[in-house]
């Protein structure tokens, strides 16, 4: 008989009664731990996402700002099975870059980086965790660091040199933008390598088409099932580009083994470059980290790790340094009472019966806030590129483990809550009280990134423009070609992953010095 009618109970009520606070509480719990929304973003179609709408500009910093402004800072897309978040605003940069960047300092990886990088085997690309800790360590501490004297004469004397050849071309007009190109490549080349040689040509070629490659679209970097399709024939390009370093470094690796035995007859010669800095962790088995200070006991390089290396190096430090001081010396001409300004400073400091040397940099005050200015305006990197490591929320939002998270910082460094005037060129933004630093703390103005992954190379780049625009603006006056009057010179943009002049800059030396140049 049932229990509840033989003690004269309502069976119905009284199990209401008993489930709907459980069911109450289960539809409170629930809701607590249900994951906030996606950020906004556009809509897409099953399997693809938002591939369609996806062309070469949409993902550069302008189109991504473009759909900030329908969208909002923070927006999502899908390209095919990825997640992918752009970010606009410094509050929510700094969320990503300082308050939980350990979820957001892994890197996204595709086919060809992974192959080119020799399977992330370098810093660049690595995930964040302990091989890439022990990575960093390695540059900051050794390969970049200013205690590596040579790499710091290497863009004095690469610089001499330029000085030089501008000198020789008084009157004329010079390609700067090329100049500059051979400039950096020069200092960066001898920096890694030790000196120039015949084959530099033939790394350039190497250093091409890896560009090219690094970039390239392959679907199934977004629809992973994909993967057996290979229209472009990726795979070939790969296995050639990889090739043709592999012979190209295994032998500059081989000629400074042979030079470092032959100096004292042991292997353990002096380090001159970034190759001998490399050598003294050379280990020809498996790559081998431990997490440690003592770096010469915990690190062991096997040679795809110095190749990778290497790489990191010529991404990191060729293009970005050529395409800053390109856009200085472009601004500076197309604002001539600021170029007057720095030209009279420099008189004032140096004097002009000499050349610049490190010591007045220092002094140069007014050339570093129009430096800092070109690099809010020209960032060489105008997009960074995260991914996360495990779901995290920000501003409201969830953003699933393994998202793209891109920060436009080309973007926020013109974000008009915090930059008056912000499409203007006006170093004089920077002599204010108060103004922000690009050392990563002031998420407005973030040229080198900020936090874990921020950038290595900044000290050696800074001395390399600082070095380059000091001297040319010291030495020269210049003139544009044809009459061409400063405000009609031409600043557009290239799209690309780093933001070069779309045209080189052409100009007109005459020599400024009491001194000889050449
Ligand atoms: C004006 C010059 C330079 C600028 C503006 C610049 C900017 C940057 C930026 C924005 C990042 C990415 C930060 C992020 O992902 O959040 C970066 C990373 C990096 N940079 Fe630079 N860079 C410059 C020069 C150099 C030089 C000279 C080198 C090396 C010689 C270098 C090596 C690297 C490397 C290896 C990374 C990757 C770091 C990592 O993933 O942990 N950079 N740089």
């Amino acid at each position: 008989m049932n229990i509840y009618l033989s003690q004269g109970l309502d069976p119905l009520p009284t199990t209401i009664l008993f489930i709907l606070p459980l069911l109450f509480l289960y539809a409170i719990v629930s809701r607590l731990r249900r994951k906030p929304p996606l950020p906004p973003g556009p809509k897409g179609l099953p399997i693809i996402g938002n591939m369609l709408t996806m062309d070469q500009f949409t993902l550069t910093n302008r189109g991504l700002a473009n759909l900030a402004k329908k969208y909002g800072d923070m927006f999502h897309m899908k390209m095919g099975s990825v997640h992918m978040v752009a970010i606009t605003s410094p509050e929510i940069a700094k969320q990503v870059l300082q308050v939980q960047d350990n979820v957001f300092s892994d890197r996204p990886t595709s086919k060809a980086t992974r192959y080119l990088s020799y399977n992330r085997a370098d810093l660049a690309f690595a995930d964040y965790g302990p091989f890439w800790r022990q990575m960093r360590k390695l540059c900051v501490m050794r390969l970049f660091s200013r205690k590596r004297a040579e790499s710091w004469n290497s863009v004095r004397d690469e610089v001499e040199s330029m000085v030089k050849a501008v000198a020789s071309n008084a009157g004329k007009p010079v390609n700067i933008g090329e100049l500059i190109f051979t400039l950096t490549m020069n200092i960066i080349y001898r920096a890694a390598f030790g000196s120039i040689n015949e084959r530099k040509e033939e790394f350039l070629e190497i250093i091409q088409e890896f560009n090219k490659l690094f970039v390239s679209f392959n679907i199934s970097d977004f629809i992973p099932w994909l993967g057996w399709f290979d229209p472009n024939d990726l795979n070939n390009k790969l296995a050639k580009a990889r090739d043709s370093l592999d012979k190209f470094i295994d032998k500059i690796i081989d000629d400074h083994v042979q030079k470092r035995t032959k100096i004292d007859g042991s292997d353990g010669g002096t380090i001159h470059d970034m190759v001998d800095e490399m050598l003294t962790f050379y280990g020809d088995d498996e790559v081998n980290v431990k997490e440690s200070d003592d770096l010469q006991s915990s690190i062991k390089l096997t040679k795809d790790n110095m190749k990778a290396i290497i790489m990191d190096v010529m991404f990191g430090g060729v293009e970005t340094v050529a395409s800053i001081i390109e856009w200085a010396l472009a601004e500076l001409i197309k604002s001539p009472d600021d170029l007057k300004r720095i030209q009279q400073e420099l008189t004032e400091v140096v004097g002009l019966n000499r050349q610049v040397e490190e010591a007045h940099l220092e002094k140069l005050t007014f050339l570093k806030c129009a430096l800092k200015e070109t690099l809010r305006l020209h960032p060489p990197i105008p997009v960074t590129h995260h991914a996360t490591c495990k779901h995290a929320e920000v501003a409201g939002y969830s953003i699933p483990a393994k998202t793209r998270v891109i920060i436009n910082i080309w973007a926020l460094m013109r974000d008009p809550n915090y930059w008056d005037d912000p499409e203007t060129f006006r170093p004089s933004r920077f002599l204010k009280d108060g103004a922000p630093d690009f050392r990563g703390n002031n998420f407005e103005f973030i040229p080198f990134g900020s936090g874990r992954r921020s950038c290595p190379g900044m000290n050696l780049g800074l001395y390399g423009l600082e070095m380059a625009v000091a001297h040319l603006l010291h030495g020269f006056q210049w003139e544009l070609p044809d009459g061409m009057k400063p405000s009609e010179l031409d600043m557009s943009e290239s799209f690309g992953l780093t933001a070069q002049r779309a045209i080189r800059l052409v100009a007109i030396p005459s020599p400024r010095l009491e001194c000889p140049l050449a």
